[in-house]
């Protein structure tokens, strides 16, 4: 019998409890108990959920009240003294760890002021690690217990579980190292983490547990030598131990080639190798396990919600079975299904034809079982021909072919996404335009997604008020707004973006070619999810989608008021992308729709627009290479396209989350003034290397996703620090990023303190002259 296996299931809940108990107990509305008891039901829901769908090997400690990663830092004890001196209950030390915690002194306890740690994309996809950060005062041990307590938990339940982890390596090399400690490499710390991996490994085997799934994804990575090393050392030191359980040793996200002489020779029982985004590896695969060795096979996506092909699948998998033999193939998950929604069968409002495109984490569990079946020879030729039919006619319909799009696109040439001038002769024309003073101001975008904005927007939706009631209420919204940054005194206003649920969804929905889901939420960090729009067919934009608002806030202020749109990119990578279609040619079709909207915005008399870019970075192809260069070009040229056709004098804004950008890709975008996110990067050697950047840029100056609000003099020395190395007449100050996830007090604390160190250094620089 071929085994079925899935490597993780999403932890969210089918209702998003897991946020709904989470924020209550944030806000101190539910008891630890409550927050405790909604994390086992979610954890019993998902386990019975697989075994009565028939899986065969199923995930434990896949379940996190924050990040797995963050845990697994917790568990490992790698937590900066900064969180432990507070004496705080654990789960809130790991609360602290991942969001920042500030709160006043009260008669039974201390006052606690620490920021969070540094957030960053889990490889390609739109999850966000926490990340480990090691000092040279790390001390592993095992704190807790949660991958054995959640294993006999599952047990209790009478499911059998395979207890999965973050491998050694890869746990250190996702990390860095703690501000006390620059000069440390964490890979370094191998041989002092590994007895303590050991340890929890012991545990688990006394538990019971007869295998566990530990992940290295950094193997699909390009890995400096001493990284591709450490493999060798940690699983011959795992092997070297007696008793330990059986290890599958799981890569996902692409292949493992590059890497496959620190694999092949691997103490380890089985290995998972993801075969959807990376199909080409298997033979060279094949070829290199060893005698004995098992393989899991990911065949069934974890990243996307497309149908699987029954048939291709099998063919795969029986590819591996005929060299291998059944008892040494396993049919899994291409990843955890952390990053797929949870149950289309939430979905009420899908055509009956889309519908049919589509399975998410509840129906892949069914799709890894037919197939695991269909391999071992069993009986599922219903299943077959009804996936079959499915198959065919999404690949047949017309909801995908817009054929006046596609001629669009291959009319594209380069002249479209160059603007008239070079920034250095449109740069003056904006300085007469807007006059500016030094050190100009500005936000993100976003202000406070307010309860009221959320309860307006759902009677909206429900249909309990108009839309001229709704209407109204989102203009009151932008007044306020517009107001409350006229008081502080900031340069270049936003219009608060309150219309929008999602910066991706508000547009994926104006646009023609994208398919909505009412329930389809995705972690996309902590407590905040994401439903990300389907782009089902091709894309074109039937009308404007933003210029109502951007023009009503236009009207009533005499300062500039930026414009916000989402990007080509953006919008590619927070949405599921086709399969059937390149990421370039569905780029350059949001390029396009992009562009009419820009163009409009510029006709309705918006002189500044945003084109947030967020996402750019992570749409980079995890190794160098061929196929790395040809994202930098194309994907800059679908911002180009999407901004190229305003006149010199409208300034063309782009915003990128994260820092560890390439200041070149930055640059081939040639926006007139871009921020990123950079209050948690510490690096003046970043700030030297983004220097000669040749247009304008605002260093995001405070963390965005932390309650934590920072005083006038700390931005002063936040500025002291950039401005040592950053030039001053290119520097605009802003914030990390959007400031929807906060609330409005913290908002105007930490703004009114950020326009007062602008205006400080404006002062400053003015009595130098
Ligand atoms: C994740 S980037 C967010 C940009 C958007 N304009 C906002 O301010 O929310
Ligand atoms: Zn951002």
């Amino acid at each position: 019998m071929v085994q079925s296996s899935v490597l993780g299931f999403p932890r969210i809940g089918a209702q998003r409890e897991l946020k709904k108990t989470t924020e209550a107990y944030w806000s101190g509305k539910v008891s630890r108990d409550e927050l405790f008891k909604v994390g086992k039901e979610i954890r019993a829901n998902n386990w019975k959920l697989q075994k009565e769908a028939g899986v065969d090997v199923i995930a434990s400690n896949d379940f996190s009240f924050y990040d797995h990663i963050l845990d697994l830092a917790v568990l490992l004890n790698v937590i900066p003294e900064r969180y432990t001196k507070y004496e705080l209950e654990p789960i809130d030390v790991l609360f602290a760890m991942g969001r920042g915690l500030q709160r006043k002194a009260t008669e039974t306890s201390k006052a606690v002021d620490v920021t969070a740690l540094e957030m960053v994309k889990w490889f390609d996809s739109n999850y966000h690690y926490v990340r480990p950060t090691f000092s040279t005062s790390t001390e592993f041990k095992l704190n807790g217990s949660k991958p054995i307590d959640e294993y006999l938990e599952a047990k209790e339940l009478g499911v059998e579980t395979r207890p999965v982890i973050l491998g050694p390596v890869s746990f250190l090399f996702l990390g860095k190292s703690d501000k006390d400690s620059l000069d440390l490499e964490p890979i370094t710390l191998l041989e002092k983490i590994l007895p303590v991996y050991a340890e929890l490994l012991e545990k688990l085997a006394a538990a019971g547990a007869q295998s566990v799934q530990i992940d290295e994804p950094a193997l699909v990575l390009d890995l400096p030598e001493n990284v591709q090393a450490a493999f060798k050392t940690a699983y011959e030191f795992f092997a070297s131990k007696s008793g330990l359980p059986k290890i599958t040793l799981a890569t996902y996200f692409g292949t493992i080639i590059p890497n496959l002489d620190a694999v092949k020779s691997l103490p380890v029982d089985a290995l998972h190798i993801d075969l959807v985004r990376a199909p080409e590896q298997l033979d060279a695969v094949l070829a290199a396990l060893q005698p004995e060795q098992k393989l899991s096979a990911g065949v069934i996506d974890g990243r996307n919600i497309w149908k699987s092909d029954f048939a291709k699948a099998s063919e795969i998998v029986n590819k591996a079975i005929e060299k291998l033999g059944k008892d040494r193939v396993v049919v899994a998950t291409s990843s955890s299904l952390l990053h797929t929604p949870v149950d289309l069968n939430n979905e009420t409002k899908l055509s009956d034809e889309i519908k049919d495109f589509f399975s998410f984490a509840t129906q892949k569990l069914d799709e890894v079982v037919v197939v695991a079946k269909n391999v071992s020879g069993e009986d599922v030729k219903a299943a077959l021909e009804k996936n079959a039919a499915s198959v065919k006619s999404r690949a047949e319909s017309s909801i995908t072919n817009d054929e006046s799009v596609q001629k669009r696109v291959s009319e594209v040439d380069e002249s479209l996404g160059r603007r008239a001038a070079v920034f250095t002769e449109r740069s003056k024309e904006q300085e007469v335009e807007f006059k500016l003073p030094l050190f100009p101001t500005t936000t993100i975008g976003s202000f406070p997604q307010t309860k009221e904005i959320r309860i307006n927007r759902n009677k909206f939706t429900k249909g309990t008020i108009t839309k001229e009631e709704y209407e109204k209420f989102i203009e009151e919204e932008i007044e306020r707004v517009v107001r409350f940054q006229e008081e502080i005194g900031l340069d270049v206003l936003v219009h608060g973006e309150p219309e929008r649920n999602d910066m991706v969804q508000y547009f994926g929905e104006q646009l023609k070619g994208f398919a909505f889901t009412q329930n389809g939420w995705v972690q996309s960090y902590g407590s905040r999810y994401v439903r990300p729009p389907i782009i089902v067919g091709d894309v074109s934009r039937p009308a404007p989608m933003s210029v109502k608002e951007s023009v009503y806030a236009q009207s009533i202020t005499t300062k500039p008021l930026k414009g916000m749109l989402t990007g080509p990119i953006t919008i590619l990578r927070w949405s599921f992308p086709r399969v059937d279609a390149s990421q370039k040619t569905q780029a350059f079709q949001l390029g396009l729709a992009l562009r009419d909207e820009v163009n409009d915005l510029e006709a309705a008399g918006i002189k500044i627009i945003q084109v947030d870019e967020p996402a750019l970075r992570e749409g980079l192809p995890l190794r160098a290479g061929q196929e790395r260069q040809d994202y930098y070009e194309w994907a800059a040229e679908s911002f180009r396209i999407a901004t190229a056709g305003v006149k010199n004098s409208t300034q063309i804004h782009s915003h990128f989350c994260y820092s560890d950008l390439d200041p070149n890709h930055i640059k081939a975008l040639d926006a007139d003034v871009v921020s990123i996110e950079f209050s948690k990067k510490d690096d003046p050697n970043y700030i030297r290397e983004f220097s000669d950047y040749p247009n304008h840029a605002g260093l995001g100056l405070f963390d965005i996703h932390s309650p934590r609000i920072p005083s006038k003099e700390e931005f002063i020395q936040k500025i002291a620090t950039i401005l040592e190395v950053y030039p001053i007449e290119k520097f605009w100050i802003n914030p990390d990023c959007g400031l929807k996830t906060r609330g409005w007090e913290e908002t105007k604390a930490s703004l009114t303190n950020m326009v007062e160190a602008a205006k400080f250094y404006r002062e400053k620089y003015a009595k130098k002259d």
